[in-house]
């Protein structure tokens, strides 16, 4: 799959696109719908797939401060689409004078120019160009001039999740997902994305205390804006150096030893002599164990943590 940062990096001799645009953060199972439908198009038409995505969210630029909690950094966003067959992936860096791009500008620079648009695939409240004023009417009636179709398609994907919902399906959409990750509801969360939530990061060193307590864990440093689960501990996977190990992870600020930053550990299960300093490492968040406590001492912790760790074994089994 390609990698384009800018309309610039779009070779000048690329052939014709099927295109959908849009933030995709979390690719979940709305966004998974879409992209598949993009990428069945393309091969139909004997044409390539492209997702058209942009940094940072637009909600920054239009608001500055409103940047959402991220569900996944673009490398993984392009790791996941690669999985699901797209071509390319063009990254626009959203600054100021392009989200000040009326939609018919946006559509001959991006759509026409860059990509030689054969069809473009969007839900029905897509929007696009200065102040959102595009939308998939305005697109279908462009589409004829510049020569490419629209394809408006129903991406709901419901998902069943919580007791507030009355076992009904809520569709899959990237706020939901954040909310439950800052609910805690690392199972819901899973629903909503399609597989566990995922937090990445480089380790770093923390107070050196986890090797004498029996449970050493990698503190991982995460990226700014990332979407960090409710304080607690977890079940789920650390992976490192490709290796995906069961885990038991904890979010919080240590309340037992009267810590005060806020800290993303995962002790790898059973794994003993690892050294993963300096390595950037993922923790897919399975399933939500219990609150973060302040135990009135090490050894109420330790027994604690005994259980926490046997559950996590089982669930990642
Ligand atoms: C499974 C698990 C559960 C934990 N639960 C708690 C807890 O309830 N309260 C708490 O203060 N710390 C909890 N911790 C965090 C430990 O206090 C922390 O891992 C330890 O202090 C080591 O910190 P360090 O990596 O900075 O050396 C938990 C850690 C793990 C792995
Ligand atoms: N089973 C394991 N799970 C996680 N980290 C481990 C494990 N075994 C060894 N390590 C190493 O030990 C470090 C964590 O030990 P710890 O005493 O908690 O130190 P720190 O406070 O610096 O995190 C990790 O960063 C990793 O390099």
């Amino acid at each position: 799959m390609q990698r384009w940062h800018g309309l610039e990096e779009v070779p000048g001799d690329w052939g014709r696109s099927v295109v959908t645009i849009g933030s995709f953060d979390g690719v979940h199972r709305g966004h998974q719908l879409i992209i598949s439908k993009v990428v069945e198009h393309a091969r139909e038409l004997g044409a390539r797939s492209v997702v058209v995505t942009f940094d940072p969210h637009p909600s920054e630029v239009v608001r500055p401060g409103s940047h959402p909690p991220l569900l996944a950094s673009h490398r993984r966003r392009a790791e996941l689409m690669a999985e699901l067959g797209v071509d390319a992936v063009l990254l626009i860096p959203f600054t100021l004078a392009f989200s000040q791009l009326a939609p018919e500008e946006f559509v001959e620079r991006v759509l026409v120019d860059a990509l030689h648009t054969e069809l473009i695939v969007e839900g029905p409240n897509f929007r696009f160009g200065h102040r959102a004023s595009g939308d998939v009417a305005l697109l279908a009636e462009l589409g004829p001039r510049y020569g490419f179709s629209v394809d408006v398609c129903d991406l709901t994907v419901g998902a069943v999740h919580g007791d507030d919902t009355d076992g009904e399906a809520v569709p899959c959409s990237s706020s939901l997902a954040r909310r439950l990750v800052a609910e805690g509801d690392a199972a819901g969360a899973a629903e909503v994305l399609g597989r566990p939530h995922r937090v990445e990061g480089t380790v770093v060193r923390g107070a050196q205390r986890g090797r004498e307590l029996g449970y050493p864990t990698a503190n991982v440093e995460t990226l700014p804006h990332t979407a960090i689960p409710a304080d607690g501990v977890y079940a789920g996977w650390l992976t490192a150096d490709g290796e995906r190990m069961p885990a038991a992870i904890s979010v919080g600020t240590n309340p037992t030893f009267d810590g005060t930053a806020r800290t993303v550990e995962a002790y790898a299960i059973d794994r003993v002599g690892l050294d993963l300093y300096g390595l950037h490492v993922s923790v897919d968040f399975l399933a939500y164990l219990r609150g973060m406590e302040k135990f009135d001492s090490i050894d109420a912790l330790l027994d604690r943590m005994a259980v926490d760790v046997k559950r996590a074994r089982e669930l990642t089994d």
